[in-house]
């Protein structure tokens, strides 16, 4: 496969509504004006599809084996085929009665990677966030890499960012850009999520994007205040875009060369002690 080094890419922080119509409407036309720009990969946030509330994602959940229930999945697929591009978002799936938080890679049509979230945001913070994911959802047990003319992707989502050996993992197979699309809080997002964003681009010597759907501001308790804030980074941790919690586009240029520098100048991936510690045992 011919590998393209240079292209432009696009983070789309969607607004979110009560219907999943009006949310996918504005979705698409973000997209058309992506293209318009010459964009050939859209990053598209964690349950993009939908308000971040229990009711909500249950209503909007998708059945990927179900044609007449796909409809997040039908237009990723119809737009990534009509305008020859690569698409990655996430969004809630219904799979044999169970909910699983997913994400979805269509590249020129084709779906290319298909994912359910392996670690599940469970956590107490007093007069922070309480949140219990897996009260909601099952995880899923595997990773997600494939292969594009943008080089080799590998996916998670949004807490999946936390853990370094995941990344790892997906790096030591080669991977060269991961995404993690997400919908991070308002408690730990303003300390944790750039740094982890940058950490694991750093650690990993690769392209880090973020997407996260935009804000719905709401005074009931059950809707989860997402923080916004979708960022790419590169290889030596630079922030190359980022944004507020509002909906926003941003459209940044990748190198897939800069990847191979980085790795050249600061060799840490061949200069690891496995005889002192065995950190990543790889895929299993
Ligand atoms: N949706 C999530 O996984 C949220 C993760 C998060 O906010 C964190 O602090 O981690």
């Amino acid at each position: 496969m011919q590998i393209l080094t240079k292209y432009k890419v696009a983070l789309i922080q969607n607004a979110v509504f009560e219907t999943k119509q009006k949310i996918l409407e504005g979705v698409a036309a973000s997209i058309r004006d992506c293209v318009q720009k010459e964009c050939k990969v859209i990053f598209l946030g964690e349950f993009f599809n939908t308000i971040f509330e229990t009711n909500q994602l249950k209503k909007n959940a998708e059945d990927f084996s179900d044609k007449n229930n796909r409809e997040t999945y039908e237009l990723m697929k119809q737009l990534s085929e009509e305008f020859q591009i690569m698409i990655i978002g996430g969004l809630p799936e219904v799979a044999d009665g169970k909910l699983f938080n997913a994400a979805l890679a269509f590249n020129d049509g084709k779906l290319v990677g298909q994912y359910r979230k392996c670690h599940l945001f469970d956590v107490d913070i007093p007069g922070g966030i309480t949140h219990f994911e897996s009260n909601t959802f099952g995880s899923g047990n595997d990773y997600c890499i494939f292969d594009s003319q943008y080089g080799r992707y590998g996916l998670g989502i949004c807490y999946d960012i936390r853990f370094p050996i995941y990344s790892q993992v997906m790096r030591d197979q080669g991977c060269q850009v991961l995404s993690f699309p997400s919908a991070f809080n308002q408690t730990t997002g303003p300390l944790h999520w750039e740094l982890l964003n940058r950490s694991r681009a750093l650690d990993n010597q690769v392209y880090v994007a973020s997407a996260q759907a935009a804000r719905y501001y709401s005074d009931d308790p059950d809707y989860y205040q997402t923080w916004g804030h979708s960022i790419i980074t590169d290889p030596m941790g630079r922030v190359l875009a980022t944004c507020e919690s509002d909906p926003a586009v941003l459209i940044q240029e990748i190198n897939l060369s800069l990847v191979d520098q980085v790795r050249k100048n600061i060799p840490t991936s061949v200069q690891k002690r496995t005889d002192l510690y065995q950190v990543s045992k790889g895929i299993k």
